[in-house]
Order: structure tokens, then sequence, then C-alpha cells
């Protein structure tokens, strides 16, 4: 007869216990690692049975195209399935907005956007975009929401936070329904949820716990509160997540009070397991745990001893992503030696098969071809254009009350287009698309702000446009105005940890001498407030931030000529200078250039 763990009529819990009782220590262990693709061998897979991969940020097969992913995800799991007891494998892949590392996927403007749209059920629908286009590749977990609550924009990940506002994270976590589909109302409260397997993905909260509140917003840093400061500010979003079944958690690389979330058993297993009542796993972040032995040792050094921690501490799964056999070694021994005891490895094993199991991987391990062509579709184009136009905040709207800058006049006889940021889809869509760290260029199809301004204006109209206007140009005149685009090269993580927050390659400069002959409307495409002098200020006639928008271009022309208001309003404090850092709504003495909720529409000036 077919063993219950094979058995998809079978409650999950039978289904787990089953299955664990039959594995060996080895095996058990194997399923607790997470391994990069470029080492996901028939050893790995199939004699050891480890038991998730992922791709690192920028790390993809072939040509990126949406059938090379499949194909490759799909070879993993017949290896994986070839094993002794044919547990699959759950690949895991970072599409935080849309699937972005795909080429041709619809890019979506990076949380910060989405925060100052401040829409849930449009969070929600582009949850449910992404789930399709990541299922279409075979993959069935993405890690995101990043919920953090970013308090700092020197940090480099401040564009991955929806908001400062912990209230705004909240009611944005509506993306976990979207990802993995809605819980029937009895659903059992942090129990891991997946509604249909052949359209929706698992998701995982992140940085668990504290990750936006670093001091100085250092990325991996220290955040140093009280227990009710965490749980107010950083921790109520994961209730939200939790709440809407939310299957996995990623461990924050950042301190709490100097004590590390990666080996914090206070946080990872009393409070997230136990006061939560979180019943899905627990996932480490890349290589977390190999700096558990800093300051002491350097990182990955004492491996036996950070395996230890962490375990202990209640990590669940472990993004190694490349000591795997070094990794099973210890571990086994761990447990012989009594070091971690049997029972903490059958708790995190048991999550895990139970994620796997309603993930229904068992019953559907492979791709689903005729999901292809969704990747890139007209219809998650239309809505991520929707997103970029809600996303727009309108920051100044003429130099006096009287008069509004915009909507733009669109058949005007000539237009002066510049700036660095005015044709580049890769700068638009920032950090973590195609490559970890972003790139420049067009590096995905997508529509520029060129492209977009450009199919917007009249036939008669001349859009003149250089990334660097010249003096000669801009003396040239007859221009009826101009728009200058600046702003950030993309970035992720540390790497864009900024102390100095002015607008790179001299944008002031450029604006300034653009401003000062003809009407200026300035846009910033970046992943947080940028410095923008008093001065500057008061020659410009207009100012959009734009934030991060992804791959749809036209979303910030319908909004610029009028087709659609403006509504989006400052989900992060607009600082005046850096020297102010951190200046967060409900601060003593709060005056900041725009406070949090800030944004005109297009009849305000
Ligand atoms: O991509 C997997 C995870 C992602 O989910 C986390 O949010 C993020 O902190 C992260 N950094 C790296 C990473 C960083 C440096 C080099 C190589 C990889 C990998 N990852």
């Amino acid at each position: 007869a077919m063993p219950p763990y094979k058995d998809a009529s079978a409650l999950v819990e039978v289904r787990v216990r089953d299955l664990l009782g039959r594995m060996t220590l080895r095996e058990k262990a194997a399923q607790m690692a997470q391994i990069e693709r470029t080492v996901a061998s028939a050893r790995a897979l199939t004699e050891l049975g480890a038991g998730s991969v992922l791709n690192g940020g920028g790390s993809a097969p072939g040509d990126r195209s949406p059938a090379c992913w499949a194909d490759m995800v799909d070879g993993m799991q017949r290896l994986a399935l070839s094993s002794r007891l044919g547990v699959p494998i759950l690949y895991g892949t970072d599409a935080v907005h849309g699937h972005n590392n795909v080429f041709g996927a619809t890019v979506f403007p990076h949380n910060v956007g989405l925060g100052a749209a401040r829409d849930p059920e449009l969070v929600r629908r582009i949850g449910e975009a992404t789930a399709l286009e990541v299922r279409a590749t075979g993959i069935k977990w993405t890690f995101a929401p990043c919920v953090a609550v970013c308090r700092d924009p020197r940090w480099g990940r401040c564009y991955e936070s929806y908001s400062e506002d912990p209230e705004m994270v909240r009611s944005l976590a509506t993306i976990v329904t979207g990802l993995q589909g809605e819980p029937p109302a009895d659903h059992p409260h942090g129990y891991p949820f997946l509604g249909s397997v052949r359209e929706k993905v698992l998701a995982c909260a992140k940085h668990f716990v504290g990750d936006g509140g670093t001091d100085r917003g250092i990325n991996e840093g220290n955040t140093i509160c009280s227990y009710d400061e965490l749980e107010d500010i950083h921790m109520a979003p994961y209730l939200d997540c939790m709440a809407q079944g939310v299957a996995t958690v990623m461990a924050s690389h950042s301190k709490w009070n100097g004590e590390r979330l990666h080996s914090c058993r206070c946080l990872l297993t009393d409070v997230l397991k136990g006061k939560l009542g979180f019943k899905g796993f627990v996932i480490s972040d890349w290589k977390g745990i190999d700096k558990i032995c800093e300051p002491r040792a350097p990182q990955g050094s004492e491996y036996r001893y950070c395996i230890a921690q962490s375990v202990n501490a209640g990590m669940d799964m472990i993004m190694i992503p490349y000591r795997f056999e070094e990794f099973l070694e210890h571990l086994v021994s761990l447990v012989e030696t009594g070091e971690i005891p049997l029972s903490r490895i059958d708790d995190a094993v048991e999550r895990i098969l139970r994620v796997k199991f309603i993930s229904g991987v068992f019953e559907h391990p492979f791709s689903d071809p005729s999901l292809l062509d969704i990747i890139g579709c007209k219809e998650h184009r239309l809505l991520a254009r929707e997103a970029v136009r809600k996303s727009m905040v309108l920051l100044k709207n003429g130099k006096n009350q009287k008069e509004p800058f915009l909507p733009l006049v669109k058949n005007v006889k000539r237009i002066l287009v510049t700036g660095t940021h005015a044709d580049d889809i890769g700068f638009q869509c920032g950090g973590w698309t195609v490559g970890w760290n972003g790139n420049s260029g067009k590096i995905t199809p997508g529509t520029s702000i060129l492209e977009a301004i450009k199919e917007s204006v009249g036939v008669q109209t001349e859009v003149v446009y250089e990334a660097c206007a010249t003096e000669a140009t801009i003396e040239s005149g007859e221009f009826s105005y101009a728009v200058v685009v600046v702003g950030e090269v993309p970035y992720s993580e540390t790497v864009g940890d900024r102390t100095d927050l002015s607008i790179p390659f001299n944008g002031s400069d450029l604006i300034t001498r653009v401003a000062s002959t003809i009407p200026t409307l300035v846009i910033v495409v970046s992943g947080r407030p940028l410095d923008i002098e008093t001065q500057v200020l008061e020659k410009i006639d207009a100012l959009v931030a734009a934030w991060l928008p992804g791959t749809e271009g036209m979303g910030i022309a319908d909004c610029l000529f009028g087709y659609q208001d403006f509504v989006g309003k400052l989900p992060v404090t607009w600082h005046r200078s850096v020297d102010q850092l951190p200046i967060n709504s409900g601060d003593a003495n709060y005056d900041p250039l725009f406070p949090v909720g800030y944004g005109l529409n297009m009849f305000q000036s």
C-alpha cells in the first residue's frame, strides 16, 4: 500500500509524522540545508537529499529566459525525487518586485513606492501577478515580502521597506495573501497556508527582526531599543503576515542590543514560535550563521559552533549556501554528541515537511509550461503601470500659489529632457533586478521615462534629449519646459549604505543650470529621499519623487500629462539635511523638508 506520506488525501500532520519516522538522522539534517543552484549536484540532491535550493542575487541559468529557469528547476527536482524517500526540494528565489531575476518579467515598483501608493488591494494584486510569473518558471517560493520598517534612509535597503511607519507596513502585508492565496476564516493562526498549487507561491517574511532599525542605518548592524519598541515598530508586521498564513520567515543578519538574531533563542524560539505561535519554518539569511562567531573569530570559522548556536536558537533551515557536506557532517555529529537535542532536529524537519506538504510540491513537483507566456504579459504590465502611477509623489507644483505647473502641456513646440535617469531602464528598476545590485541600460524589456514622455506629447512636439544638457542646448531657447530626471544608481544591501545622500552625478548642478533658464520639472529616481538644497528647491517649478518605478515608465507620464492625478503620499520622512538623521514622524521637534504623508495633487501648488 502507498505510505501515508505519499497519500495526498491524508492529513498534512499525518504525512509529516509518517515521513519523519522514516528518515535517518542524516536525511533529517540534509532537509535543513539550502544550497546554491551552482552546487546543486546529483550527489547533493539525490545521494544526500538537500532540502532546498536557491539562486543568490544575480545567479541565473543560461540566458535567464523563463524556459531556462523552468528547465533548471525541473532538472533539480528530478534529482531530488530520485533520492531514497523521494522528498522534493523547495526552490527559493528573490522575487521582490516581480520575478525580477528573469529576463522579460514584469518589474514592479520597489516597496518604498508601494508605500507611497498606500493601496493594500493593489499590493495584493501585485502579489498575485508575481506568484503567477514565479510559478511559470517552476519555482514555488519567494523570499518576499521584506517587512522591514526603515527608520533611517542611510540604510542600503531603505527601498525594500514599505515605510518608516509600522502601521503602513502592516497594512501592506496583504502581499502575502496575493502570493499565497487567501486562507479560510478558520485557518489556525501561525499555521502555513498555500492556496492553489498552480498559481500561488510560498512567501517569506523578512528579515526577522529589526533589520530596518539599525544604528545609523548600517546594514546588518545593531538595533538598539527596548523590547517594547522592537515589538511595536519592527515585529508588528510579522503578526499580520502570520495571520495570513505566511509559510516561512527569514532571520535578520542584524543584532538586537548586540545579540545576533541568527543565534537569538529568545526571539527566534520563545517569541516567534512560542509567544506568536509561528508554525512554518525559519530560514537563515545568506551565510548568516557564518557570522555568529564574530567578532571573536573571523566569519566562517568555528563552523561547528555556529551551527550549534543557530540550530539550538531555533533556526530550522540554513541558507548555507556552499559548504553543504561540511554542514551535514557537523550537524549529524552535534546531534550524536547531544550538543543539539534530536527533538530540535525533529521540530525543524517537521516544520520544513509541513510547508512542503501544504505547498503541494509532492503532488506537483514540476513547472507548468502553460504558464510561460504569462511572464511579462500585458495585463501584468498594466497592473505595474497602475502601481507606478499611484506611487508618484508630487512635492512641488508651481512657484506660487496660483499657478500649478503640472500637468505638463502636451502640444508645445519644443521640450528638453535631460538627466542621467531619463533614459535608463536599469536605473529606474533599481537593485534586485536581473543582477543582485541591478545595472544600467536596457537590462530587460520596459519603457524609460524619456520614451514615456515621447509617447505622451503631441506629434508636433520636438523632444530634445541629452543625458547631461550642455550650456549651448540650454541657451538655444524656445523650450516650453524642461524635465530633469536625476537619482541614484542601483544598489542592494551594504553596497547601498550611504552617509552622503546628495543627488549623484552632480544632479543639483544640472538642475540649477537648466532651471536658471527654462521652466523645470525635476523627477528624482531613488530608493529613498535625497538632499534637495533650499536654493535648488526654490529655482525649480515642480518636483516629483518617482522612487524605483520598474519597467513601466508610462505610469509616470500618466501623471505628468494629467491622465491621472497624483495620489502618492510620502511613506518616509524627507529630511532637510543628513545631520537630522534619523528623523521619523512622531519625533519631538520633527522638522523635515517634507513630512511623512505629504503629497500634492495636480490642483494644489
Ligand atoms: O538571495 C537570498 C538572500 C535574500 O533573500 C536576503 O534578503 C538578502 O539579505 C541576501 N543577501 C544575499 C547575498 C549577499 C551577498 C552576496 C551574495 C548573496 C543573499 N540574500
